[in-house]
C-alpha cells in the first residue's frame, strides 16, 4: 500500500471526481458511509454520539455521518464550530440536508461547548487533511474539551490539528483520539513515534478513490500490509532439500550474553534456513549445543569473546551482532569479516555500535548489507535528529549514501532501501519492547538472506513475520508477559 502526501491526496481526490466520474458530494457521502460502517460494527445504537464539525470537508463528513447514524437509530447530537465565516460547498450542502431532521448546535463561544461525560462517543470532524496552520482560538478550546473529556474519541480521517506529512510544534493543539479512521490510505503521520497520542489505533477504510491514479502516483513511502507480505513469500518446492535453503552463519554470543545467540539462532532455524552454524565464544559451546540441537556450533579460540572468524566458504549469509560486546579483539574480527565476506550480511546491535565508533569500517561495509538499528543505535551511527521526520530523512540519506538496507526499528519499523524508498511495517505490538526481540529479528533476516531472498525482500518479509509472531505471542501470553523466546516459538509461515 502506498502512503501519499496531503497534496497528492488532494490531487487523487480531484482525479477521482473528474475521471470516475463522481461528484465531490457523492464522494463525501461514500466517505461518511465507510466511516459509519466501521463504527456500527463496533458500537451498537444505544451509544450516544456527539459529533464536532469544522466548516471544511472534514466537517462535511461529520454532518453526513450524523445524518447516517441518526437514520440507524443512534442518539446523535451535532455541534458546528463557527471558527470562521467560510464554509465549503459540500459542508453547506450537508448542513442544509441535516437541518431538515436533526437540531444542530452552534458553538460560537467557549460557553457553547457541551459537557462530555464518559459514556458518550465523541466524533472529531473539526479539521482533516486541509490543515494549513495550528488550530487556535475557539478550535483550540474545543480540541482542549475533547482531550479533557473521559469519553472515547474517534477522529474522522485524521486527528484535528495533526499534519498529515510534516512535524507539528509541541505546543500545537491536536486531538488525542482513541481511534483514527483514515480514508483510503494510511498517513505518514501515523508512522511517527511522537504522534502516538494523536493517532490512537488507526484503521483504513476504502472510499473507492482511483486505484489507477494511486498506481501512477510516485511516492517514496509504502506500507507493508498482509497482501504485500504474502506476495514476498516463496513456496517450498516438493523436491527441495536442506541444501536448497542455504547455510547461515551467526556470529553472536559472548560471556554473559549467550542468550542472544540462542534467540537469534532459534529464530534463524524457525525462519526456514537449511543449515545453521552459530559461532560463539568458547564458553558458549555446551549452552548452545543443549539449547539448539538443530544448530552446529563453532567455537572461538577466546573463552569469553568472539575474536576470530571460522572459514567462511560454506555459508550463504552471515548475521553478526547479538550479544557480541565491543572489545577491541571483537572489532578486529569484524574488520576481517568485512574483508572476507562474499555473501549477504545482517549487522545488528554491538556490531553496529562498533561501526559507529569506527567510521572507516562503515565506509567499507559491502553494498546491500542489511543493518537493524533501533533509534539509539541509529543516532550513534548517523547523528542526532530533532524529530521523527528528520530522523527518517536522515535514515533515507544514510541508506542511499552507504548503499545499505536500513531497518530502523520501532512500532512501525521503517525498512529503507538503498534507493531511498521506505516501507513501514504493519505488524508487531508493544509486548515486543522486551530484551532479545531484536536478536530474534536478526536471526530471521539472516535466515532469509541465506535462502537467497534479495536483501530488500528479506528485510520487508522478515520484519513483517517477526511482528506477526510477536502478535501471536501477545495473544497467547499478553503484551506484558510475553518474552523474546515466545516470539521465536510463535514464528510461523
Ligand atoms: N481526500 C479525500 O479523499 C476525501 C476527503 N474528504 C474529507 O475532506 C477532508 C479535507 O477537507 P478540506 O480540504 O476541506 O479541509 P479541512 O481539513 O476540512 O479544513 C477546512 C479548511 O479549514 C482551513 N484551515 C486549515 N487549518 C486551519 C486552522 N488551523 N484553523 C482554522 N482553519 C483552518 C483551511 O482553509 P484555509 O483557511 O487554509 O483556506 C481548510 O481548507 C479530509 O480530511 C476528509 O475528511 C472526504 O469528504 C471525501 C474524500
Ligand atoms: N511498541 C512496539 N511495537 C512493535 N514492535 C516493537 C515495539 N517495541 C519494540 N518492537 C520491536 O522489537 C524489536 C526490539 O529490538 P531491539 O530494540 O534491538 O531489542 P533488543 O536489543 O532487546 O533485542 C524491534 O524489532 C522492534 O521493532
Ligand atoms: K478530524
Amino acid at each position: 500500500m502506498k502512503i501519499l502526501s496531503a497534496s497528492q491526496v488532494r490531487e487523487l481526490d480531484a482525479y477521482t471526481i473528474q475521471n470516475e466520474p463522481v461528484s465531490s458530494l457523492d464522494l463525501m457521502e461514500r466517505a461518511a458511509r465507510a466511516f459509519v460502517c466501521w463504527l456500527c460494527a463496533r458500537y451498537d445504537n444505544r451509544k450516544r454520539i456527539v459529533i464536532f464539525c469544522g466548516k471544511g470537508n472534514n466537517g462535511g463528513d461529520g454532518l453526513a455521518i450524523g445524518r447516517l447514524l441518526s437514520g440507524k437509530g443512534y442518539p446523535v447530537s451535532v455541534h458546528v464550530v463557527h471558527y470562521t465565516q467560510k464554509a465549503t460547498d459540500d459542508f453547506q450542502a450537508n448542513l442544509d440536508q441535516l437541518g431538515d431532521f436533526l437540531a444542530i448546535h452552534d458553538i460560537r463561544h467557549v460557553e457553547d461547548i457541551p459537557n462530555l461525560p464518559a459514556g458518550d462517543l465523541l466524533i472529531d470532524a473539526l479539521l482533516g487533511s486541509g490543515l494549513s496552520r495550528p488550530a487556535s482560538g475557539l478550535l483550540e478550546k474545543v480540541i482542549g474539551a475533547l482531550n479533557d473529556s473521559p469519553a472515547e474519541v474517534i477522529s474522522v480521517d485524521i486527528a484535528s490539528g495533526l499534519y498529515m506529512d510534516k512535524v507539528n510544534d509541541t505546543t500545537d493543539a491536536v486531538v488525542k483520539p482513541n481511534h483514527t479512521v483514515s480514508f483510503q490510505l494510511p498517513k505518514l503521520a501515523f508512522m511517527m513515534p511522537h504522534n502516538g497520542p494523536f493517532v490512537g489505533n488507526w484503521h483504513v477504510v476504502d472510499i473507492g478513490l482511483s486505484q489507477t491514479r494511486i498506481d501512477q502516483t510516485e511516492t517514496p513511502y509504502y506500507f507493508t500490509d498482509a497482501p504485500a507480505a504474502r506476495h514476498l513469500i516463496r513456496a517450498r518446492e516438493k523436491f527441495s532439500h536442506k541444501g536448497t535453503f542455504g547455510h547461515a552463519l551467526l556470529l553472536a554470543g559472548s560471556y554473559g550474553k549467550m542468550g542472544a545467540a540462542q534467540l537469534s539462532g532459534g529464530a534463524c532455524l524457525r525462519a526456514g534456513v537449511g543449515l545453521l552454524t552459530v559461532h560463539v565464544a568458547r564458553c558458549g559451546y555446551t549452552i548452545m549445543q543443549i539449547a539448539l540441537p538443530e544448530a552446529m556450533v563453532s567455537v572461538d579460540i577466546h573463552e569469553q569473546l568472539i575474536t576470530t572468524l571460522p572459514e567462511l566458504a560454506p555459508y550463504t549469509a552471515i548475521g553478526v551482532g547479538p550479544g557480541l560486546g565491543k572489545e577491541p579483539q571483537t572489532l578486529k574480527a569484524l574488520d576481517e569479516l568485512i574483508e572476507q565476506a562474499k555473501v549477504p550480511m545482517v549487522w545488528d546491535a554491538d556490531a553496529l555500535n562498533l561501526l559507529s565508533e569506527n567510521p572507516d569500517l562503515l565506509k567499507r561495509l559491502p553494498a546491500g548489507t542489511l543493518i537493524t538499528p533501533h533509534p539509539k543505535e541509529f543516532e550513534r551511527l548517523a547523528g542526532k535528529s530533532n524529530d521523527d521526520y528528520e530522523r527518517l530523512e536522515l535514515a533515507r540519506r544514510f541508506a542511499q549514501e552507504h548503499s545499505l538496507v536500513v531497518c530502523l526499528k520501532g512500532a512501525h519499523t521503517a525498512v529503507i532501501f538503498p534507493n531511498g524508498s521506505v516501507h513501514f511495517n504493519a505488524t508487531g505490538n508493544a509486548g515486543m519492547a522486551t530484551g532479545g526481540s531484536g536478536d530474534v529479528l536478526t536471526g530471521i533476516l539472516t535466515s532469509l538472506l541465506a535462502q537467497k531472498y534479495p536483501p530488500e525482500d528479506a528485510a520487508r518479509l522478515g520484519v513483517y513475520q517477526h511482528g506477526v509472531a510477536g502478535d501471536r505471542a501477545s495473544r497467547a501470553r499478553s503484551k506484558v508477559s510475553m518474552i523474546a523466546s515466545d516470539i521465536v516459538e510463535n514464528l510461523g509461515w
